[in-house]
């Protein structure tokens, strides 16, 4: 067993220093490191469709020490080597329910053998370019793009094509974001040691662009409005990084992360990153008084929390978006993980300063999208504080997925606000996106008119259509959790 929980604890400490499964498979060989790749995040969504790590926490002490058993368990020809032992019972216990998750697993991806399963992976992970987030603390735009052009790749002027392999393109939507062929390998580049890049999807580059972003071409003053910024749930950094570059590495963000291998993570990548603006704190979001002097002239707040990362395709993605939660999609574990981020919405709601607050998810499952807007929408905390869906014009609106209305209890108005992403259709991992405002004192009693007069047209500006009366009343979701 000895061998095991040594695999997991280099596993760990890899996670540790490089803040992701990319960086340990650059310890494998080029030929090996997709094939690698393939299996160990196969393995981790079988994990993920059992309740293996929830049955055996006494045993199976760690994700990573489950990762290297169940690979043996399904992958090495020579099955799990632990002698015997209650951690190899705690496994064996589960064993027939992994095996029936690989077949099924099979069976999803068209695939007879595990080797086919190791070449094919998700379809749509492959129309997925490698995006490449320019970091603007380390140098510029410019810079990066004559870099790329000496190493032998050309700009294409097409920036909606998909790239060839040895062609580039700026990204449409997020400034600073490059697109390269899926094939390009940059994962063992020095421009990620020396944080001069990152790479990081660019559905999970929306979130910080909302929040902090301009609103028009005129970026200085659109910024100006910018107070304090807390990211609530940072870890492993990518959006804490985002959101320093844009606010030109000055202003002040504190960024919350609970666990504290996540937050070792995290301070290396702002380190690398060379984040000056950035205080990380180990502390539990919801542990912090929401009128406790940390969060004083605390005006933006990013939230993130962990999801079930149900919209990941892309697997080197998968450890990096999804959080410290084990995913899973069951319906309960959805309204689980929907009503504790239904809590982290309505904690950063009570901190009187905030005034925008952007709710990110990559799950592409109502119960943790829309649904969690809906409640929110229709809480205490929302009215009290008098927060409402930022208009569409005001959040990416040349993105054109929106939220769901039909069978989420929203509007078509709040729909519009929402940003959606789906794998396989829009060049992204599956993503969403919703941003909270704070009315004016004008906007409110505007959508409190509308909550009595319900023939009437939605105002521009503000387009929480919810009519006030319906926040007294809970919703089904808050009702199934009391
Ligand atoms: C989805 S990940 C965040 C990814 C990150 N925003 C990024 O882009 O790199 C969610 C993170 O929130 C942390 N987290 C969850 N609940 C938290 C809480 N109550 N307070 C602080 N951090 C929390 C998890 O440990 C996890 O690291």
């Amino acid at each position: 067993m000895n061998f095991y929980r040594e695999a997991a604890e280099v596993l760990d400490e890899l996670d540790a220093k490089k803040g992701s499964i990319q960086g340990n498979l650059n310890a494998v060989t080029e030929k090996n490191r997709k094939r690698t790749a393939a299996l160990v995040i196969e393995t981790l969504n079988i994990i993920s469709a059992t309740p293996l790590l929830k049955e055996e926490k006494r045993h199976v002490t760690s994700p990573n020490l489950a990762l290297v058993l169940v690979h043996d368990l399904l992958f090495a020809r020579g099955g799990v080597q632990a002698s015997d032992g209650p951690i190899k019972q705690a496994l064996l216990r589960h064993q027939t329910r992994l095996k029936a998750e690989l077949v099924r697993l099979k069976i999803r991806r068209g695939v007879e053998g595990n080797e086919g399963l190791a070449e094919k992976g998700d379809e749509r992970a492959n129309q997925i370019p490698r995006y490449v987030r320019v970091n603007a603390n380390v140098w510029t735009m410019g810079e990066a793009i004559a870099h790329f052009e000496a190493a032998g790749f050309s700009l294409t002027s097409l920036p909606d094509a998909f790239p060839e392999p040895k062609q580039f393109a700026i990204d449409l939507h997020i400034p600073d974001l490059l697109l390269f062929h899926p094939s390009a390998s940059l994962t063992s580049s020095p421009l990620l040691t020396e944080g001069k890049i990152i790479l990081q999807d660019k559905a999970s580059c929306f979130p910080a662009y909302i929040l902090i972003s301009p609103v028009s071409a005129d970026q200085k003053s659109a910024r100006a409005d910018v107070g304090k910024v807390v990211d609530a749930t940072a870890a492993p950094g990518n959006k804490t990084s985002a959101l320093s570059a844009l606010m030109g590495n000055q202003g002040e963000i504190t960024a919350f992360e609970r666990d504290p291998k996540r937050f070792k993570t995290l301070q290396i990548m702002l380190k690398k990153a060379r984040c000056k603006n950035v205080t990380p704190l180990n502390k539990d979001f919801l542990s912090v008084d929401p009128e406790d002097d940390v969060f004083e002239g605390v005006t933006h707040i990013l939230l993130d929390p962990s999801c079930s990362g149900s919209g990941i395709v892309n697997r080197m993605d998968y450890l990096l978006e999804a959080g410290e939660e084990e995913p899973g999609v069951d319906e309960a574990r959805l309204l689980k993980l929907g009503s504790f981020q239904l809590k982290m919405i309505k904690h950063a709601m009570k901190i009187k300063s905030a005034n925008r607050i952007t709710y990110s998810t990559c799950s592409i499952h109502k119960e943790e999208d829309e649904y969690v807007v809906r409640d929110a929408l229709a809480s205490e905390e929302a009215a009290q504080a008098g927060f409402v869906l930022g208009p569409r014009t005001k959040v990416l609106p040349s993105w054109s997925r929106r939220g769901l209305s039909e069978g989420t209890g929203l509007s078509e108005d709040d729909a519009n606000c929402l940003i959606r992403c789906t794998p396989g259709e829009d060049r992204t991992n599956g993503f969403f996106v919703a941003c909270f405002v704070k009315a004016t004192a004008l906007e409110q009693k505007q959508v409190g008119k509308r909550a009595r007069d319900e023939d009437e047209t939605p105002e521009e500006g503000v387009t929480s259509a919810r009519p006030r009366k319906k926040k007294k009343k809970k919703t089904k979701r808050q009702k199934e959790h009391q």
